[in-house]
C-alpha cells in the first residue's frame, strides 16, 4: 500500500518541512500497463490505448539491435588482437593495450543489456534548444530517450538514439517538476523485463499545451515520487540478497548529491534505508563517467564496513559498466594484511585514537635509541684489533640521520654512512701520523679503508642492532609483546591503556623468537597503526631491485640525497630534471598491463582520484588518518549515520570528525526518506532512536507494508527452538529472512535454525534464504523479513547497544519479529503482542 512521505519529492532537504520549487506538488501521471493483467486509463495527450507500449517496444527492439551489432562488432576487433602480435615488446604491448581496450567495451556492452533504457524527455514546443539537453534531441520528435549508456544510431546522421543517464542532458528525467519543468513537456518511464516493455508511466510536467480536456483526463492520477509505479515495483521485490541499481529510479534530491561537484569532503548525513549506499555508489559511476580521464588513472576506492557489505555492494557498478573501482573495508588497506578480527570494546576505542600516533613515532624512536657505552668490535685493521664505535660517534650518526627528515629505513643509509666516515680515521691511524700531526694514509688507503669497514660483517651486524631495518609488522609486534617498550612508548597513556596494547607474544615452532606471527594477530583497529608505522619507517631499500621498481627506487633515493644534501655536485644536474615518477613512467608499457584497480590495491602509497565512504560512522580517528593519505586531493563521498554507530571508536559529530582535513571544503547533505523499511517498523523504531539521540528526526517510510511488527516472550530453555520454528514458518519462498542475535547467542541459535531446516526438509544449510547473523554482519545489508532474537542481550553486549538494536529493527523491508526470554526493553513498547 503506497504511502506518501511528508515531502514526496524531497528525499534531501535540510529539514522536513522545507519546500523548494523543485519540491512543489508534481504534475499528473498516467499509466499505461501491459501483461499484469490490470490495464489502467489510457494516457491523455498522444496516445489511444497501448500505443505507448507499442511505440516503446518498437523503439526499444531497434535499439537492441543496435546494441547487438555494436557488441558483434568489438568481439570481433577484441579477438583480432588476441591473434594479432609482430612479436616485438612493443607489438606486444599495442596489443594488450587495445585487447583491454575492446574487452572492456564489451563488457560494458553487457552489462548494458539489463532495463537498457528506462526514460523517455519529450521537449516543450518552443523549448527546443534553449531547454537542456534540447540540441540532442531526436529533431524530429524532439525527444530523447535515457538509458543505461550513450548509443548512437548507425545511419550517417549519427542521431543519439540513448542518452547516458548520467549526462547532462538527461538530468531533466531526474530532477524536472511542473513548478520548474525545465523545458520538458513529459516524463516518460519505461518498466521493462529482459528486452520487452511492460509498462509506461507519464508525468506531464508542462500543461501549457494540452486542451481542458486533455487536462481533466491526465490529472487525478497517481502523482507523487517521481517514477512512482517503477520506484514501488522496484521496493517492493524480494531481496536477493544482492544490491541492484537505482538508475531507474533515482529521486530529485539524491541525483542532487549524485552529480555534486567532484572537489571536496561532501557528507551525507542520512537514516537508516535512505538511500546512502545507492546514492554514493551511483555518484562514483557519475564521476567516473564524468571525469573519466582523471579517474580512469587514479581509480576510485569505495570503503565499506565488512566482506559482506562487499558483496552484497559488488555488482552495482560493474552493472553500470565502471570496473575502475577498488572496493575494501579498513582490515583490507594495508597490502600484505587482510583481517576481519576485531578487538575488545576497550582496546579498539584506544587504538582508534589520535594518541596512537605519538604511541607509534615513541616506538620508532625507541628503536633508534644508542647504547650506553662504547661497542666494540672486532676489525684486524683496527688499532688493537677493535673498532671503538664510540657513543660520541654514535649520536653524531644519529643526528645526521634525523637531520635528512628521511623515515626511519631509509635515514638508516645516512647512520650507517656517517658512523663509516667517522671509523675511516681510527682505522687510518695505524698508518701513523706526519710530522704536522696529519694522517699518513692517502685518499687511495682511506677509500680501501672505507671499503673493508662496509664489507665487515661484525660491524654492519653490531649497527644493524642499533639501527635495525623495519617492517611495520615487526615494530608494531614487537612493541605489543614488550611491556618495557609500551612502558617508553605509550607513556602519556595510564598502566591500565597500556595493558590494553599488550598483547602476549604467539610462541610456537615456527617462531623460535617468540615475538608472535603478526600475521594471525592483526586486528581490524591494527591496520591504521600498520599504516602509520609504516610512513614512519618507510620502505625498507631492496639491495638489488629490478623491474618497473628499480628505477622508481632508484630515482626516489637520488632525489632523496639531494633534498638531504647528501649528494655529490656531478649528481645534481642529472636528478634536478627528473621526478620519480618521469622515471617511473618510462615502465608504464608495462604497468599498464595490469588494471588500474589490481595496482592500485596492492600499492600502499596509491592515491586515489576519489573515495567513498560508507558506513562512515563506524571509522575510528586514526582510520580516517589512514584514509586520508589515500586521498591527498580531498575528493570524497562520505555517507553515514551517526545513530547507527556500533565501533566503540566511532564517530558522533561530522564537523569534529573533519575538522582537521576538509580545508573548509566540508557540504553535509541530509537524506530522509526511507525506502526501505516500512512505516509500521519505522513507528516502532522511533523511541529507540529518541533514546539515542532525542533531537534526531527518524527518516519517514515511503510505504506501508501492512503488518505490525510484533514480539512473543518465550522461556529461556526454549528461545533458540521457538526462533528456530519462526524461521521455518517464515522462510519466504522468494527472498530472504534474517535472524539478528546477539553475538553470545549466534551459536546456539545458528545449530537451531540449522536443524530446524533440516528437520523441515528445506534444505541442508541457511541456503540462500534464511541467514543467521550478528548486528556486525547485518550492517548495511537489508531482507524481506527479520526475527529479531533477546535485544535486552543485544543492547548490554556493547556500548553502543541500543545504536545495534535500531540497525537490526531497520533491515527489513517487509516484517519485524522480537522474539524474546528477558523483559522487552521499554524502548520497544511499541511492539504489538504477536501470535501465542
Ligand atoms: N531512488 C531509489 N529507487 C529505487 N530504490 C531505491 C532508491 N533509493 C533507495 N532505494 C533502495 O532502498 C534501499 C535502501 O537503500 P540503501 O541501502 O542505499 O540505504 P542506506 O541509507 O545506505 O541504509 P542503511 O544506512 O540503513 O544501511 C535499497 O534497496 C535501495 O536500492
Amino acid at each position: 500500500m503506497p504511502r506518501a512521505p511528508p515531502d514526496r519529492r524531497a528525499g534531501v532537504t535540510n529539514s522536513s518541512d522545507h519546500r523548494t520549487a523543485d519540491t512543489a506538488p508534481s504534475a499528473p501521471a498516467t499509466s499505461t500497463v501491459v501483461d499484469d493483467g490490470h490495464p489502467e486509463p489510457p494516457p491523455a495527450g498522444d496516445h489511444g490505448p497501448g500505443d505507448a507500449v507499442t511505440e516503446e517496444q518498437g523503439f526499444l527492439t531497434e535499439l537492441y539491435r543496435r546494441l547487438d551489432a555494436l557488441r558483434a562488432e568489438r568481439v570481433v576487433l577484441r579477438d583480432r588482437y588476441v591473434r594479432h602480435s609482430d612479436n616485438t615488446p612493443g607489438g606486444r604491448v599495442e596489443r594488450d593495450i587495445a585487447y583491454a581496450r575492446h574487452a572492456e567495451a564489451v563488457q560494458m556492452l553487457n552489462a548494458a543489456e539489463d532495463k537498457l533504457c528506462f526514460g523517455r524527455l519529450d521537449y516543450a514546443p518552443g523549448a527546443g534548444g534553449d531547454a537542456d539537453g534540447a540540441a540532442d534531441a531526436d529533431p524530429e520528435h524532439q525527444s530523447i530517450h535515457i538509458g543505461r549508456m550513450g548509443i548512437f544510431a548507425d545511419s550517417g546522421d549519427h542521431r543519439q538514439l540513448l542518452m547516458d543517464w548520467r549526462a547532462p542532458s538527461a538530468r531533466p528525467f531526474y530532477v524536472a517538476t511542473a513548478a520548474r519543468p525545465l523545458g520538458i513537456r513529459r516524463r516518460r518511464h519505461l518498466q521493462t523485463a529482459r528486452r520487452k516493455v511492460t509498462a509506461v508511466t507519464d508525468d506531464y510536467l508542462d500543461l501549457s499545451g494540452l486542451d481542458a480536456a486533455e487536462i481533466a483526463a491526465v490529472s487525478g492520477s497517481t502523482g507523487g515520487l517521481a517514477g512512482e509505479a517503477s520506484l514501488l515495483a522496484a521496493l517492493q521485490a524480494p531481496r536477493t540478497g544482492r544490491m541492484g541499481d537505482i538508475v531507474a529510479t533515482i529521486q530529485a534530491e539524491q541525483d542532487r548529491i549524485i552529480r555534486a561537484d567532484r572537489a571536496g569532503i561532501l557528507v551525507v548525513q542520512g537514516g537508516p534505508g535512505t538511500g546512502k549506499t545507492a546514492v554514493a555508489l551511483h555518484r562514483a559511476a557519475y564521476l567516473l563517467y564524468t571525469y573519466r580521464e582523471q579517474l580512469a588513472q587514479r581509480g576510485v576506492l569505495i570503503v565499506g564496513p565488512n566482506p559482506m557489505f562487499l558483496r552484497y555492494i559488488g555488482q552495482v557498478l560493474p552493472s553500470l559498466g565502471e570496473n575502475a573501482v577498488v572496493l575494501a573495508t579498513v582490515g583490507e588497506l594495508f597490502p600484505g594484511v587482510s583481517t576481519t578480527r576485531t578487538d575488545p570494546p576497550g582496546t579498539a576505542r584506544l587504538k582508534g585514537r589520535t594518541a596512537m600516533n605519538a604511541v607509534i613515532a615513541n616506538a620508532v624512536l625507541h628503536r633508534q635509541a644508542m647504547p650506553a657505552r662504547t661497542v666494540e668490535v672486532l676489525f684486524a685493521g683496527a688499532p688493537g684489533g677493535r673498532l671503538q664505535v664510540t657513543r660520541t660517534i654514535l649520536r653524531n650518526a644519529q643526528q645526521r640521520a634525523w637531520q635528512s627528515r628521511r623515515p626511519h629505513n631509509r635515514a638508516r643509509a645516512v647512520f650507517l654512512k656517517r658512523v663509516l666516515d667517522q671509523l675511516v680515521p681510527q682505522v687510518a691511524e695505524r698508518l701513523g701520523r706526519g710530522p704536522g700531526g696529519d694522517l699518513l694514509a692517502t685518499r687511495d688507503d682511506l677509500d680501501a679503508i672505507r671499503t673493508d669497514l662496509r664489507e665487515s660483517e661484525e660491524l654492519i651486524a653490531a649497527l644493524a642492532g642499533i639501527w635495525p631495518l623495519l617492517t611495520p609488522q615487526r615494530l608494531l609486534a614487537d612493541l605489543f609483546a614488550d611491556r618495557g617498550r609500551l612502558a617508553f612508548a605509550a607513556d602519556t597513556l595510564s598502566p591500565e591503556e597500556r595493558d590494553l596494547l599488550y598483547r602476549a607474544p604467539v610462541v610456537d615452532a615456527a617462531d623460535p623468537a617468540g615475538t608472535g606471527r603478526p600475521e594471525q594477530q592483526w586486528t581490524i583497529s591494527d591496520v591504521p597503526l600498520l599504516d602509520e608505522a609504516a610512513e614512519l619507517l618507510g620502505q625498507i631499500p631492496q639491495s638489488r631491485p629490478t623491474g618497473p621498481d628499480a628505477d622508481t627506487a632508484y630515482a626516489e633515493e637520488v632525489l632523496d640525497l639531494l633534498h638531504s644534501g647528501e649528494t655529490s655536485e656531478d649528481e645534481a644536474p642529472l636528478v634536478s630534471m627528473l621526478t620519480a615518477a618521469d622515471l617511473a613512467a618510462l615502465h608504464d608499457d608495462v604497468a599498464l598491463l595490469t588494471s588500474t584497480a589490481e595496482r592500485a590495491a596492492a600499492d600502499r602509497e596509491w592515491t586515489f582520484g576519489h573515495v567513498i565512504v560508507d558506513e562512515a560512522q563506524e571509522l575510528s580517528p586514526m582510520a580516517w588518518r589512514l584514509i586520508m593519505r589515500r586521498v591527498p586531493v580531498r575528493s570524497m563521498t562520505v555517507v553515514g549515520d551517526l545513530a547507527q554507530t556500533s565501533d566503540p571508536a566511532g564517530a558522533t559529530s561530522w564537523r569534529r570528525v573533519f575538522r582537521n582535513y576538509a580545508r573548509g571544503a566540508l557540504t553535509v547533505e541530509q537524506l530522509t526518506v526511507n525506502y526501505r523499511t516500512p512505516a509500521e517498523i519505522m513507528e516502532a523504531a522511533e523511541p529507540v532512536l529518541a533514546r539515542i539521540d532525542p533531537r534526531a528526526t527518524a527518516p519517514s517510510s515511503v510505504r506501508e507494508a501492512g503488518v505490525a511488527p510484533w514480539h512473543r516472550r518465550v522461556p529461556v530453555r526454549r528461545l533458540a527452538a521457538v526462533v528456530a520454528d519462526e524461521a521455518v514458518a517464515q522462510r519466504p519462498s522468494e527472498g530472504l529472512l534474517a535472524v539478528i542475535a546477539p553475538e553470545a547467542l549466534l551459536d546456539e541459535v545458528g545449530a537451531a535454525v540449522q536443524g530446524a531446516l533440516d528437520a523441515a526438509g528445506q534444505g541442508s544449510a541457511f541456503g540462500a534464504s534464511v541467514l543467521v547473523m550478528g548486528i556486525r554482519q547485518a550492517k548495511g545489508l537489508e531482507f524481506d523479513r527479520v526475527l529479531l532474537v533477546e535485544p535486552t542481550v543485544m543492547i548490554g553486549e556493547s556500548d553502543r547497544g541500543l545504536n545495534d538494536l535500531y540497525v537490526a529493527m531497520t533491515r527489513s523491508t517487509q516484517t519485524l519479529a522480537v522474539l524474546h526470554s528477558q523483559d522487552l526493553p521499554d524502548v520497544l513498547h511499541r511492539l504489538k503482542d504477536g501470535p501465542a
